[in-house]
Order: C-alpha cells, then sequence, then structure tokens
C-alpha cells in the first residue's frame, strides 16, 4: 500500500499556516502550579454564569426552534440591530461574527492575494498576523509604541505603496498597551482619506479604559469626516464571555455583503444560541457591567505595576498601561525572552515572548504580561518568580 505524506498533500496555502504562539503556550502552562501572564484571557470571576445559565434555559424553552436552527449568515437581526444602535450606524452595516478572530481571516480572505502589500504595525497582534500570513500577501510594517504607530514612518511607507489595507489596534494595542491619541488619529485619517486607504480598526479593548472616557475610534472620526473607508471590528469577549465567540464587524454596506458571501463558505453562521444569549445578557445593565470590568482590570494593572516597580531590576524596561490588559516589557539589547521563558518556566511563570508580534521579525528582546486573568496575590507572586528569572538571566548575560 502507498503510504501517505500529508505534507505533500496540503496545499500551498496550508503549508504557509503556522501555529498560534499563544495557544501553544496556553497548553504549557497549564502544567499544575504555573502561574500564567501568557493569554489575554478575561477575568473569570467576570463571567455572568448564573444568569447566563437562567437565560439559556429560558431561550431554549421560549425560543429553541429559533435558537436550536440554521440562522442567517449576517447575524440574529435584534443583536444586529443592538450593535448598530450602540455604534450609531444601520443594521445593514453590521455582521456578526463568530469571533473577531473569524473577522481577521475574513479580512485576509476578501482583500488579500498572494504577494498583496498589507501593513500594519512592528509590534501588532499576533492573532492578526496568523490569519492574514494564510492568504501569503507581503507584509509591510512600521513602529509602533506607547501613542501608536510612529506617523512619520507610516507617511514613507505610504509614499512608497498602496497596502490593501492598514490594520491598527488604536486603543491599548494588543501586545504594546499603546493609546492612539486624538490628534494622531485625525492626523492618520487625513492620510487615509488622502490616498483612499483602507483602514482596519480592532477595536476589541474600546471598553476597558482606566481613564475618565473613552477617546472617540477611528471609525467615529472617519463618519464624521463622511470617509467610508474604516472597517471597524469588535467583539464581546472582553465585555462578556470569550468562549461564546460572538464578535461584530462594522463596514459600509458594500462590504459588510462581500463579508457575508465570505463568510457563508466558512461556517454559514454564528451559532445562533449563543448569539440570542449575547443580546439578552447585554440588552439591560451593560452599562453597569462595563464600569465593573474597568474597575476590575484597573486594579489588576495597578498590582502588577506594584509588584514590576519592587520585583524588576532597573535595566528592565516597561509600559504603563491607561487600559486595555496588557504590560509590555523590554530587556536589555541582546537578551533573549525565549531564554528568559525556558527560565521562567522553571519558576513555574510564564509569559508570551514577543518575537511573534513582529510580522518581519525582531523583538526577540520583548514580551507581554498580560495581568487579566489572574487575582492580585497571584499577579504579585507571579512578577516576584519572574524577577528571579530575569535577575537569574541578567547574572549569565
Ligand atoms: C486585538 C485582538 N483582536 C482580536 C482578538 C480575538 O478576539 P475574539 O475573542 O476572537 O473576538 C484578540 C484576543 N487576543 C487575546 C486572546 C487570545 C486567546 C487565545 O488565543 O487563547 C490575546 O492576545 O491573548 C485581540 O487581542
Amino acid at each position: 500500500m502507498k503510504t501517505l505524506d500529508w505534507n505533500t498533500l496540503f496545499g500551498e496555502r496550508a503549508r504557509r499556516i503556522q501555529a498560534s504562539t499563544i495557544r501553544e503556550l496556553l497548553k504549557l502552562t497549564q502544567r499544575p502550579g504555573v502561574l500564567s501572564f501568557a493569554g489575554g484571557l478575561p477575568a473569570p470571576e467576570l463571567f455572568p454564569k448564573e444568569e447566563a445559565a437562567a437565560k439559556a434555559a429560558e431561550i431554549l424553552r421560549q425560543k429553541g426552534e429559533v435558537a436550536l436552527q440554521y440562522g442567517p449568515t449576517e447575524g440574529y437581526f435584534p443583536l444586529r440591530a443592538w450593535v448598530a444602535e450602540w455604534l450609531g450606524v444601520s443594521p445593514e452595516e453590521v455582521l456578526i461574527t463568530t469571533g473577531s478572530q473569524q473577522a481577521l481571516d475574513l479580512l485576509g480572505k476578501v482583500f488579500l492575494d498572494e504577494g498583496s502589500p498589507v501593513l500594519l504595525e512592528a509590534p501588532s497582534y499576533m492573532g492578526a498576523i496568523q490569519a492574514f500570513r494564510a492568504y501569503g500577501p507581503r507584509f509591510l510594517t512600521v513602529p509602533a509604541g506607547e501613542e501608536g504607530p510612529d506617523l512619520k514612518a507610516l507617511e514613507e511607507a505610504l509614499n512608497q505603496e498602496y497596502p490593501r489595507f492598514l490594520y491598527l489596534i488604536p486603543s491599548f494595542q494588543n501586545p504594546s498597551g499603546g493609546l492612539m491619541p486624538l490628534e494622531a488619529r485625525r492626523r492618520l485619517l487625513e492620510m487615509a482619506m488622502e490616498r483612499g486607504l483602507v483602514v482596519v480598526e480592532d477595536d476589541a479593548y474600546r471598553e476597558l479604559y482606566f481613564g475618565e472616557s473613552r477617546l472617540p475610534s477611528l471609525f467615529e472620526l472617519a463618519r464624521e469626516a463622511g470617509y467610508p473607508g474604516v472597517i471597524y471590528l469588535s467583539s464581546f469577549s472582553k465585555v462578556l464571555a470569550p468562549g461564546l465567540r460572538v464578535a461584530f464587524v462594522v463596514a459600509r454596506p458594500e462590504v459588510i455583503l462581500k463579508f457575508t458571501q465570505a463568510k457563508q463558505g466558512v461556517d454559514l453562521h454564528t451559532p445562533v444560541l449563543n448569539q440570542i444569549l449575547v443580546h439578552e445578557l447585554v440588552k439591560e445593565g451593560f452599562p453597569e457591567r462595563l464600569d465593573r470590568i474597568r474597575t476590575t482590570y484597573k486594579a489588576k494593572a495597578q498590582a502588577m505595576l506594584e509588584a514590576l516597580d519592587r520585583e524588576m531590576p532597573k535595566e528592565v524596561a516597561y509600559t504603563r498601561p491607561k487600559g486595555g490588559m496588557f504590560v509590555w516589557m523590554t530587556l536589555p539589547e541582546g537578551l533573549s525572552a525565549e531564554a528568559l521563558f525556558r527560565q521562567a518556566l522553571e519558576e513555574n511563570v510564564a509569559f508570551v515572548p514577543g518575537g511573534p508580534f513582529f510580522a518581519n521579525g525582531g523583538g526577540e528582546n520583548t514580551l507581554r504580561l498580560s495581568y487579566a486573568t489572574m487575582d492580585r496575590e497571584r499577579i504579585q507572586e507571579g512578577i516576584r518568580r519572574l524577577g528571579k528569572a530575569v535577575k537569574g538571566l541578567l547574572a549569565t548575560a
């Protein structure tokens, strides 16, 4: 009988697909006793378990024939209408997706051909890099820091090339925690409008601000200016429950139509029961829930920063986030976050090395710490362990 070599049987696109570092690391961190700062996993204590249990039972009893049946690809209309009202758009501009991760894949499917230039920040969200990479694009990157992308570098890049789209996370960027100031947002939009550039705004952390209020999204600023070129992504993962896999895309009807056609070929529709459950959970008391979530993450961030200030040697730099879920750490030049990862695992603490957040390489001395999942005591203990591993690495440098 002929043996099968699957690698030769897989298609060209499949051979490009690489594992998600976060997903692979999360397996490692399941080991008992490991304190993990790896995944941006929302605080489980915030999940509305009791409320969801009651509402799910009620939905199945009263609307079981809808909740358990195939549904429209665009999404459960009452949820689309709720998102539309929340964002001040029409339901025809809203598509419900199975997590923002699916929207990232649809972006690749709809906009990218082999070799298409796509522009993103360095570092940027590795889930987006992974989703886009499957379509064989040519990645262009601009440096990003605590105030978002370097606009001078962005202008230079845009003067060289017209990318299929620019992918950004303006508020509490993953992994760098960056927050684009209002002036920078306006400047970026001017550059996009001059060129007719498609801008993808991934606003996963829009509500997780620690200050008094939220900055206007690029999407809102573009609408004010009458520019239709911003495609807006956000999700219920960070403000409700990631396991429900319910998120949305907001864009011009022509874009939503094409994304819907593409989604038909992927999963027909997002699970109907989950969509109805999300709608039931957000239609009352959502603002109060958001306040509780912001207070929780602000306290967790504070706990991590206090511990870092206490445990980390002065050679190590790290951000002081104004929202979101992450602290971005930079080791002295020449030190490897991968080497630190191995040393840290011996101390039973884990994080995500920064390399996979750089689409074109680099960032070997960077790492991302998520404070979202653990309570204050374990955050402090985890950082104590990490501090020990960092000092060990510095001693061998
Ligand atoms: C900027 C940005 N865009 C989309 C997503 C994915 O959100 P969904 O849950 O798919 O709606 C995320 C979620 N990222 C988390 C979750 C990854 C969880 C995992 O792979 O287990 C992380 O970076 O750790 C994100 O940060």
